[in-house]
């Protein structure tokens, strides 16, 4: 029978990076860094501007192949499979926000979170568009014509809901308040780390922001190539 005790110790990794390194430009950017994030969770990544915490994303996303190490999302090697099976995967499996939204200005914010369904699943039915706007509902996103018609924080709502309309096992999110007000700031952060609970998804953020690194569950330091555990929400 499942207890409490029992439900918390149980573990599921959605992403897991072992020994991973990475020369770029003469520079030993990663040096055998390791990483485990479960369902559920949240992780920072703090570093200084520079250290490598976007590229560690690109890793993660198979848009950069590291020199050694391995990648999983979700049990699947990112860093073997094929270019078809990686845009699925991505597509599939990885949520990912963006510094600055990254929308498509002209479109929608609705038909910004249904083209990402139609890119992943291949069918853009009623179904979709109206979790599409069930999501953008839930996130506080106005109705509008247009995107380009939203202020920051509800541009950078809007792809927040476009990350999560396929579900993703894993969330990626590369300096998503840096663009923003401390209102909104504050605002688009709380949602975020209120998501992995939500969502049962994990959190990668990476950021040079320490008081949008206090909010996760474990906040990492980059330096030197590795992982360095900072500090654990809670005093776990
Ligand atoms: N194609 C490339 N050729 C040479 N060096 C590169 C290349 N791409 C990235 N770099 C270097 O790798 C390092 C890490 O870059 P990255 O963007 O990952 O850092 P970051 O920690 O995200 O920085 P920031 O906080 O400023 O965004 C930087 O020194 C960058 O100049």
């Amino acid at each position: 029978m499942g207890t409490a005790q029992n439900d918390r110790a149980e573990y599921r990794p959605v992403l897991e990076i072992a020994g991973l390194s990475y020369v770029i430009g003469g520079r030993t950017l990663f040096n055998g860094l390791s990483l485990s994030l479960g369902a559920g969770e949240s992780i920072a990544v703090t570093g200084p501007s520079g250290s490598g915490k976007s590229t560690l994303l690109s890793c993660v996303l198979g848009l950069i192949k590291p020199d050694g190490g391995t990648v999983a999302v979700t049990g699947t090697s990112v860093t073997g499979l094929r270019p078809a099976r990686l845009a699925r995967l991505r597509a599939q499996s990885i949520g990912m926000v963006f510094q600055f939204g990254e929308l498509l200005p002209e479109l929608s914010p609705l038909d910004n979170v249904c083209l990402a369904a139609l890119l992943a699943r291949g069918g853009q039915g009623r179904a979709a568009r109206e979790r599409a706007q069930q999501l953008l509902d839930e996130l506080g996103v106005p109705r509008a014509e247009t995107s380009q018609e939203l202020s920051g924080g509800e541009r950078q709502r809007t792809a927040v809901a476009r990350a999560l309309i396929n579900e993703p096992a894993l969330l990626l999110a590369d300096e998503p308040t840096g663009a923003l007000d401390s209102e909104s700031r504050d605002k688009t952060a709380e949602l975020l780390f209120n998501l992995p609970q939500q969502y049962s998804c994990g959190l990668l953020v990476v950021t040079h922001d320490p008081r949008i690194a206090a909010r996760a569950d474990r906040t990492l330091h980059l330096t030197a190539g590795t992982l360095e555990s900072s500090a654990v929400r809670g005093g776990r």
